[in-house]
């Protein structure tokens, strides 16, 4: 894998606006062989309705929340997924490394919306002040995505929100506990990788 490094300007971007996109981050040959995988696993019926945690409850709401999803656990060597994990360990070490985030662990969670409506209303992946995640990055695996497709991923920093199109080898990296996002109504099938980083000193 060649070493990964951070532009300036999305170390800046991550400082002034808490968060960055790169349009192509494995290139596009590595992004099928990813979407290929995560696509199989579909196919398997591996992934399972999102649920929502509200306090202490875990709910299904569809509205809310309408994607399937599955946890990543360590994979086989020599896997696109397998690859993809490194390349999200080496991006954990550079915003460490760089934009001085002491970052620790992360998940990873496939992420699929069947392209019938379905949506993740608006929300934190984390709240100030717990020791919990601090950075989330995801890779998109829509290689056929069109406009009309939707699925956009609207993100809400200072200054007015944006949309981010989640187009094939995608990466979009956020504060966890600072940005507020929401996936708009999809109506194409739409896949992404998720990784969620901790910080260093928690469990
Ligand atoms: O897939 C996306 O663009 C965002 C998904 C999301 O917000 C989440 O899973 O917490
Ligand atoms: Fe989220």
């Amino acid at each position: 894998m060649s070493p990964l490094s951070l532009r300036d300007e999305e170390i800046q971007s991550l400082g002034e606006r808490g968060w960055f996109t790169r349009a192509s981050f494995l290139g596009e040959a590595e992004a099928r062989a990813v979407h290929a995988e995560a696509k199989a696993r579909v196919e398997e019926g591996l992934l399972r309705p999102a649920g929502i945690r509200r306090g202490a409850d875990h709910t299904l709401d569809r509205d809310t929340r309408g994607d399937f999803i599955t946890w990543v656990k360590e994979e086989e060597q020599g896997s696109a997924i397998s690859r993809l994990r490194d390349a999200y360990a080496a991006l954990g070490e550079v915003l460490s490394a760089e934009a001085y985030l002491g970052l620790g662990r992360f998940d990873l969670q496939l992420a699929w919306y069947p392209g019938n409506g379905a949506r993740y209303a608006r929300h934190f992946d984390a709240f100030p002040g717990q020791s919990n995640r601090r950075v989330t990055a995801l890779y998109y695996l829509n290689p056929d995505w069109v406009p009309a497709h939707g699925g956009l991923l609207r993100i809400y920093p200072e200054g007015g929100p944006v949309e981010v199109e989640p187009t094939l080898d995608r990466l979009v990296v956020f504060l966890s506990e600072r940005l507020e996002h929401e996936v708009l109504p999809a109506h194409g099938p739409r896949l992404a990788l998720t990784a969620w980083f901790y910080g260093r000193n928690s469990g």
